[in-house]
């Protein structure tokens, strides 16, 4: 059959079941830092953490550089430094394919008041599940790359591929700083690299593997309303002044309806219309929207259709409220004016929307419903990040390998999809290097990233090494008979 395995293959995998401990272990270690990097705080532990990931790059044999990003300008005016990138390279066979793996070892804020029932940096194992910050969102996918190549190295195999890995710590605060690495080293790091593989999201099912060619861009926004120089007493002076809190309520609940419909005029003005391929594409995804459900933990979705449901994560742009920093949120009663309030929300942008037309629009129409209210508070709206939507080509040779690697691990095709979140540094690795992206994810629909349930199955975890050791010997093996054929790539 086409997915029997080679004498070579059974070695590998037989060899990742044999340590899966150890590699649970090396991603318990990873879990326990808290590389938190929207904390200013915790920027020590983000780089503690790339000096870790570096040094497990190290030990591999690779040849590894610490980038040096700059420094991030927080929006109190203080300066703090950017983690260091990892760019690092194993091999350098002229004759074999440059894969390029891209992840990154910073999380989102976790902690345990947030209601986790397990200690978010202490690896948790419950049911074949690891629950942790990062199991899933980033560190358990880099650390299955990094040990699929350890596997080749422990077993003397020949690794098929030259391998390099750029590995950030800012991510999930926006990748600030990695643009201009990017830019700098087109012509250096990536002249030579032939596929860059993302993984850093999740399938859509709790079972079927999927492969990604599209994600949602994000522009972040702040919206502040300041109503004096201190907290007031609500009782000494409520009903006589205009409140901030008020007014960002005010503010943010005019920005999107019950259904997710954005209020903000001309929003939808450049989405790119669905397609007919598109829409072929949806239909040969299998989807449960009863195991969807339960797999993001919620009674109900506001559409029922597959078409639906798809178009609205993937095609069209959504708007998020995530928070209000400055406002009152412990438990208890505080009878509180506050002073100065912060309102965040995102807009997950599609093609062809244009970042600084949507960042006018949004700005102009708060202006607008802030004026109509007739208070005397100031408005302060600025656009903190703003990254864009990226789509591949599903015909480049990589989705075709990782297809066959599936098939030989999952025993299954895989389901190709978009994702509704983002990935900053898609679009511009496409955009710059000129080079074939590709997602391949290992976590599952239900693996919580983000919230205070993240993990990933123990069998994604390993299963994810397996594949990804899988799809080396397969990308060496397509690359070579491109390069014999290249008529073939035409062809696919
Ligand atoms: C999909 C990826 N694992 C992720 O979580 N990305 C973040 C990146 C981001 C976007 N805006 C700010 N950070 C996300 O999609 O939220
Ligand atoms: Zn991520
Ligand atoms: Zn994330």
């Amino acid at each position: 059959s086409p997915n029997s395995l080679s004498q070579e293959e059974e070695r590998i995998f037989q060899y990742i079941d044999g340590h899966q401990d150890e590699f649970v272990q090396n991603l318990a270690g990873w879990v326990a830092v808290e590389s938190d990097s929207i904390q200013p705080h915790l920027r020590a532990e983000v780089t503690r953490m790339v000096k870790i990931a570096a040094a497990s790059l190290q030990d591999l044999g690779a040849s590894v550089m610490l980038r040096d990003t700059g420094i991030q300008q927080l929006p109190s005016g203080q300066n703090i430094s950017l983690p260091p990138v990892i760019l690092a390279k194993l091999g350098e066979d002229p004759l074999k394919p440059t894969v390029c793996f891209y992840g990154h070892v910073d999380v989102m804020p976790a902690k345990i008041q947030d209601g986790w029932k397990t200690s978010p940096y202490n690896l948790t194992e419950i049911d074949g599940n690891l629950f942790g910050r990062g199991t899933t969102d980033d560190k358990g996918p880099v650390l299955a790359w990094i040990n699929a190549v350890k596997t080749f190295k422990a077993l003397n195999i020949e690794i098929p591929v030259n391998i390099k890995f750029l590995i950030e710590g800012m991510e999930e605060a926006g990748s600030i700083g990695l643009e201009e690495l990017v830019e700098k080293e087109k012509e250096h790091f990536f002249s030579d690299v032939n596929y860059i593989v993302i993984s850093d999201n999740i399938w859509l099912s709790t079972t079927k593997p999927a492969l990604t060619y599209g994600t949602r861009g994000n522009a972040c926004f702040s919206v502040q309303v300041e109503c004096g120089e201190k907290d007031l007493h609500s009782g000494s002076v409520g009903g006589i002044v205009h409140e901030a809190m008020s007014d960002l309520i005010a503010l943010l609940d005019s920005l999107v309806n019950s259904c997710g419909h954005i209020l903000v005029p001309g929003i939808y003005d450049d989405v790119a219309p669905l397609t007919e391929e598109e829409k072929k594409q949806y239909e040969l995804i299998e989807f449960d929207l009863k195991e969807y459900k339960a797999s993001i933990g919620v009674k109900e979705i506001i559409y029922d259709t597959k078409e639906e449901i798809f178009s609205h994560l993937w095609c069209l742009p959504s708007l998020s409220i995530h928070g209000i920093e400055g406002a009152f949120y412990e438990p208890g009663i505080k009878t509180v004016i506050p002073s100065r309030v912060i309102g965040k929300f995102s807009i997950r942008q599609v093609p062809h929307m244009d970042l600084s037309k949507m960042e006018c629009q949004v700005k102009r129409y708060l202006e607008r419903i802030f004026s109509k209210r007739k208070s005397s508070n100031k408005l302060t709206v600025s656009m903190e990040m703003g990254a864009k939507p990226w789509v591949a080509n599903i015909n480049d040779p990589q989705y075709e390998a990782a297809k066959k690697a599936i098939q030989k691990v999952f025993n299954q095709d895989p389901d190709m999809i978009r994702d509704g979140a983002t990935i900053p540094i898609a679009r511009m690795f496409q955009d710059i290097t000129k080079k074939s992206v590709m997602m391949f994810p290992i976590g599952a629909a239900d693996d919580g990233e983000h919230s205070q349930k993240e993990k990933i199955s123990r069998s994604n975890y390993i299963n994810g090494i397996k594949v990804f050791a899988s799809f080396l010997l397969e990308i060496s093996k397509l690359h070579k008979t491109l390069q014999e054929a290249p008529s073939l790539k035409t062809m696919t």
